[in-house]
């Protein structure tokens, strides 16, 4: 264990000794309740060679109806509904708000100080941490409460009360969302976002409109299918590139992962803005657009974390930190402006990016909606929160398979039997027979969730857990304990792609609780770019993985969060050509 932690329960534990509530949680509890603390100790103990990072993962906070089984083990899902479902409590019988365990806010001071640099004693990057330590120290259900500008953050760690939140969520979902971007789109830009904001950030009937408009052509299968060969083709590029960045010991280099960032870029671009961005270009100089997008992207989405836990004064004043994420926003709203207006120029000339008959998505969008401004939005809200996620996805899911050979040999004989020949042309017929390919993904996912949680903020007073939750407060369903907790997950511990399958092709038939591993988030908010991630993902480990073997022969990576969760340090994953 390392100090951080060691610092960390020192100061949970005493606050739970000080908490007014912490040791009274006698709310009605499940019979896995009882053993979920001990079960808990021992799983933040064995979670391997990873510090733990941020659940307020603002992405997480604001990121939408798609039935969540289709992603599920139908095992799983079966073991599942015999569940017990948890005992319902009627409002007026559960126990108040007040009593729901937590670490105490100091007078004035509230909790946020606890993120302050010097006199606080948690990092952005602890937060993951925290959430682990939280459940550990106060059981299921947790509130942080005094957090500067902010309403309470609930931590829920049943499943089954995550489930019935979900379910409960009504047609307008509230994610808890970048107050940052809220003020951005809905104040600062209000010129240009009007009353058609987008999905990110926005809540209510805005919402509802604008994601009803866009959701059908960005997750209908025949937009996405269309992607297949143009998403293969960038992918051949990136690995061209890979080859030919292999130092002589054959091994990529120390900031693979920004490489990463520039082959979802190009992804991201061509889906969402129409365009070869050219972020594969060798060479690519600091100031070139592309380099400057991907900076951009970072910038954007990382310091949201730090804007909004750790100096929230941009709510009363405009501080340095804020003045250099609007510009930031700035230029993005430039940039995809810039390439929609290209897209809508080349569709009024007759010269459409359509094959075999199917349109683009922008060119989709353009010609059902009639309204450029709405591909602007829709694109840049793809942007923003499409090129993070999946770049560090990746990161995460290469270094797994370079330091687990076995699982990453069981995918190279998939492969191998799918495609025989390693040129042979990906489709989505292929990639469909990719079981164990795409159970890796799944498993990779649950145990190292790059979006660490997700949040709905309550839209009318609700029962959890038993007690008596205030509409407004903003619950947090942190998605990398719940998907690690014995109680939900067999064998949970273990890394096993098998859970993921179906017994006819191998799968282990291990109980699943739905609810406690959800990547993409659920409901009517769910991942709006969900068919998308997982294509790419699909192709780039097809691609590299039928030609190539990944080894990793470096000190184990700590998994972290600055935005989301992944390995930090150098990916020098080694590149060995196959046969
Ligand atoms: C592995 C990669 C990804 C993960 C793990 C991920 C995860 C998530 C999660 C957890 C949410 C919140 C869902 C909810 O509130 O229930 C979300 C929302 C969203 N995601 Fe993703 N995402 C990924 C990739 C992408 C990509 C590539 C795009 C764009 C092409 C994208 C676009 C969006 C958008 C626009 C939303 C907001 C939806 C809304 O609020 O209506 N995501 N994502």
């Amino acid at each position: 264990m390392n100090s951080t932690r060691h610092r960390l329960i020192r100061e949970l534990n005493r606050l739970a000794s000080t908490s007014a509530t912490s040791s009274a949680p006698s709310a009605p509890q499940t019979t896995a309740q009882s053993t979920a603390a001990a079960s808990a100790t021992q799983q933040s103990n064995k979670i391997p060679s990873s510090s733990y990072a941020t659940s307020t993962c603002p992405h997480m906070m604001d990121v939408a109806s798609v039935a969540v089984n289709s992603r599920l083990h139908p095992a799983a899902t079966a073991a599942h509904i015999q569940q017990q479902a948890p005992p319902t409590i009627k409002l007026e019988n559960a126990r108040p708000y007040s009593e729901v365990p937590g670490p105490k806010p100091l007078p004035i001071l509230g909790n946020t100080w606890r993120v302050f640099p010097i006199i606080g004693q948690y990092k952005i990057s602890d937060v993951a941490m925290i959430s682990f330590l939280l459940h550990e120290h106060f059981g299921r259900i947790v509130r942080l409460g005094g957090l500067i500008g902010r309403p309470d953050l609930l931590f829920v760690y049943d499943a089954d009360e995550i489930e019935k939140v979900y379910r409960n969520e009504g047609p307008t979902p509230f994610r808890p969302s970048m107050p940052s971007l809220v003020k951005y789109k809905s104040e600062l830009r209000k010129d240009f976002f009007g009353d058609l904001p987008g999905v990110v950030g926005v809540h209510g009937e805005p919402w509802r409109e604008f994601r009803s408009r866009v959701q059908k052509p960005v997750l209908q299968l025949s937009t996405v299918r269309r992607y297949v060969t143009p998403l293969e083709q960038v992918t051949e590029e990136f690995i061209d590139r890979c080859n030919q960045m292999l130092d002589h010991n054959k091994e990529l280099p120390d900031d693979f992962d920004n490489e990463i960032h520039k082959w979802s870029l190009e992804c991201i671009g061509l889906v969402a803005l129409d365009t070869r961005l050219g972020c594969l270009e060798p060479n690519l100089s600091d100031n070139s657009e592309p380099q400057q997008i991907i900076n951009a992207a970072k910038y954007a989405l990382r310091n949201v974390a730090t804007l909004e836990l750790k100096a929230p004064y941009w709510r009363y004043f405009p501080t340095p930190l804020w003045s250099k994420y609007v510009n930031n926003m700035d230029y993005f709203v430039k940039v995809c402006m810039k390439y929609i207006k290209n897209a809508t120029k080349r569709m009024n000339l007759g010269e459409g990016r359509a094959l075999d008959g199917e349109p683009s998505l922008l060119e989709r969008v353009i010609k059902s909606q009639k309204d450029e401004r709405l591909a602007v939005v829709m694109a840049l809200d793809l942007i923003l929160v499409g090129i993070d996620t999946i770049s560090m996805a990746v990161c995460s899911i290469l270094y797994q398979l370079a330091t687990r050979p076995v699982e990453q040999q069981k995918v190279y004989e998939e492969l191998k039997r799918i495609m025989p020949d390693p040129n042979t042309p990906l489709t989505y017929q292929l990639l469909d027979q990719a079981h164990y390919l795409k159970a890796f993904i799944k498993e990779v996912l649950r145990v190292y969730s790059t979006v660490i949680g997700n949040g709905r903020t309550l839209q009318e007073d609700t029962v959890i857990c038993g007690y008596r939750i205030p509409k407004g407060v903003q619950c947090v369903f942190p998605n990398l304990v719940t998907g690690t907790m014995e109680e939900y997950v067999t064998d949970a511990k273990s890394f096993k792609p098998e859970r993921w399958l179906k017994p006819s092709q191998g799968g282990t038939g291990d109980n699943l609780h739905p609810f406690s591993t959800l990547p993409y988030g659920y409901g009517a908010r769910m991942c709006l770019g969900r068919r998308f991630a997982d294509l790419e993902m699909q192709i780039l480990l097809a691609k590299l993985l039928r030609s190539y073997k990944l080894e990793f022969h470096h000190k184990p990576l700590k998994y972290v969060v600055t935005f989301m969760y992944a390995p930090e340090g150098a990916l020098k994953f080694k590149m060995t050509p196959r046969e």
